[in-house]
């Protein structure tokens, strides 16, 4: 394939073809399409940004520059051939110092890095979006909000390419290489590794043939308006954004306790996820900026930048609890009609058909302002808080005789242990880093840090399942 001062070459081929030639018959046997610089030179003169060509093209992906240097792109290619509609961006200009691309169903399909002029071979990536149905998400959440948990069942359900920026970034690391080294030095500080290494190393793995094929699901990118920027002008766009919010505190001790399996890549986290036995327990690694004084700084991070980015993504984004305002209500809490009058206020305000369910606490001003509401308001579904339930029973348990002596003597027992560090560890030693269920105060929001992993995924995935039927209804068969 040749870019010559005069001509830009389209190359067409079939996947009967392919499976004939093998990768370098192919290359040779492509039908030159031919546009004259001075066609695009006249389509330009009418005004029109864009001049648009047609061919048949079957799915072809490489990232990789071919070794040959008169022949600077390779291909390899897939069974199914599809048709594509290309788009040539008419940024092409010999004096120009934008790279050339070709766009395929928003699509990166061809790009040409460097500000030389044509003449000067250019180096090809040509990539083809094979499934025009395949999702691409994005999600973003500060440290340990679930991000890697609700990824693993997307990813599952939805057979996407999982691409973690910090991933990306921790395997440079571990290779050892100069960005590698670079990039370190930002991490430990909990800051954002400058762009120049990681959008790159983003961009190249989006363009990998399993994203184009399957879709992805973006995690950790992009974190600044900027890297937001750059991966659309490399034409990658998502369907969706999501977005994980918890609350901070819960997100500390999430991040102090999680450590990594690296034989199974488990996350385990030494209180609520302890691992199964000894040898799983010996061999757990943390990383090294899962510190509290490190994931404050990334927390810190985090928020200054959320907010840019969400501001590009808010027609697609899908959020989880949003705060809306906190009310001191202490003169009116015992009282179910101003309970009520509170409560029917701000249902008003969201307006009831976003409503989906009102959760109140159980006391008995609650229950009346509740009861009230689906008085009023007939389609509206109010329950007591479930957790709130389960606390008021346990406590109610608690108080039976037997029950209660022992748990006296485990809450002396933990104490005892807790408040002596030799014996601490000796128990840690011998039961391979297990630790005692301790007493704490429960929390009866069932809202916020207490929504489970099914919960949020199921809130996702109905957004998810809903793209889905989407992009199925819209997608027709693509004109050539
Ligand atoms: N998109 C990004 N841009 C810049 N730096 C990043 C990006 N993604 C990850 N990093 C760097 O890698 C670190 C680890 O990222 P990640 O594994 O996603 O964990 P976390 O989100 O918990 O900080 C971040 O603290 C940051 O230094």
């Amino acid at each position: 394939m040749a870019f010559g001062h005069k001509y830009v070459m389209l190359m067409h081929v079939t996947t009967k073809k392919v499976r004939r030639l093998g990768k370098r018959g192919i290359l040779n046997s492509w039908r030159r399409l031919v546009i004259h610089r001075s066609t695009r030179e006249r389509e330009r003169e009418r005004g029109r940004e864009q001049m648009a060509c047609f061919a048949n093209l079957p799915m072809i992906s490489s990232p990789n520059p071919n070794p040959n240097p008169n022949l600077k792109a390779s291909a390899s290619l897939s069974q199914s051939s599809i048709s594509t509609k290309l788009h040539f961006s008419s940024q092409f200009s010999s004096l120009s110092p934008s790279p050339l691309s070709l766009r395929c169903n928003q699509t990166l399909i061809l790009r040409r890095f460097g500000g030389r002029a044509p003449s000067v071979s250019p180096t090809l990536v040509v990539v083809a979006s094979a499934n025009p149905n395949s999702l691409k998400i994005m999600i973003s959440g500060a440290p340990a909000s679930g991000k890697g948990t609700q990824c693993e069942l997307i990813t599952k359900k939805h057979d996407l390419v999982h691409i973690a920026a910090g991933d990306l970034l921790r395997a440079e690391v571990a290779a050892g290489s100069e960005n590698g080294r670079r990039a370190k030095e930002f991490m430990e500080k909990g800051k954002l590794v400058p762009n120049e290494i990681v959008v790159m190393m983003v961009r190249d793995r989006l363009l990998q043939p399993d994203s184009q094929e399957k879709g992805w699901l973006l995690d950790g990118y992009p974190r600044s308006q900027s890297q937001a920027t750059a991966l659309k002008e490399f034409g990658f766009e998502p369907d969706l954004f999501i977005l994980l919010e918890v609350p901070e505190e819960i997100l500390v001790e999430r991040v102090v306790g999680r450590r990594l399996d690296p034989v199974t890549g488990r996350i385990y986290h030494l209180k609520y996820s302890p691992p199964e036995n000894e040898e799983i327990a010996a061999r757990l690694t943390q990383r090294f900026d899962d510190t509290e004084e490190k994931v404050k700084l990334r927390l810190r991070t985090h928020h200054q930048n959320v907010e840019a980015v969400l501001s590009l993504y808010k027609d697609i984004t899908i959020k989880g609890t949003m705060f809306m305002q906190s009310i001191d209500a202490s003169s009116m809490i015992k009282t179910g009609e101003k309970m009520f009058e509170l409560l029917d206020k701000w249902v008003e305000q969201v307006g009831e058909e976003n409503v989906i369910q009102v959760i109140t606490d159980n006391h008995s001003s609650y229950v009346m302002a509740g009861r009230l509401l689906e008085l009023k308001r007939p389609h509206l579904y109010w329950t007591p808080c479930a957790a709130h339930c389960l606390d008021l029973m346990l406590e109610d348990i608690g108080k039976l005789p037997n029950i209660k002596r022992t748990l006296e003597r485990a809450i002396s027992l933990n104490g005892y242990i807790y408040n002596r560090s030799g014996l601490l560890n000796m128990m840690r030693r011998f039961t391979g880093q297990r630790e005692l269920l301790r007493p704490a105060k429960t929390r009866f929001a069932t809202v916020n840090g207490g929504v489970s992993k099914e919960e949020v995924f199921a809130q996702i995935d109905s957004a998810l399942e809903k793209l889905v039927k989407q992009k199925k209804a819209t997608a027709g068969p693509v004109a050539i």
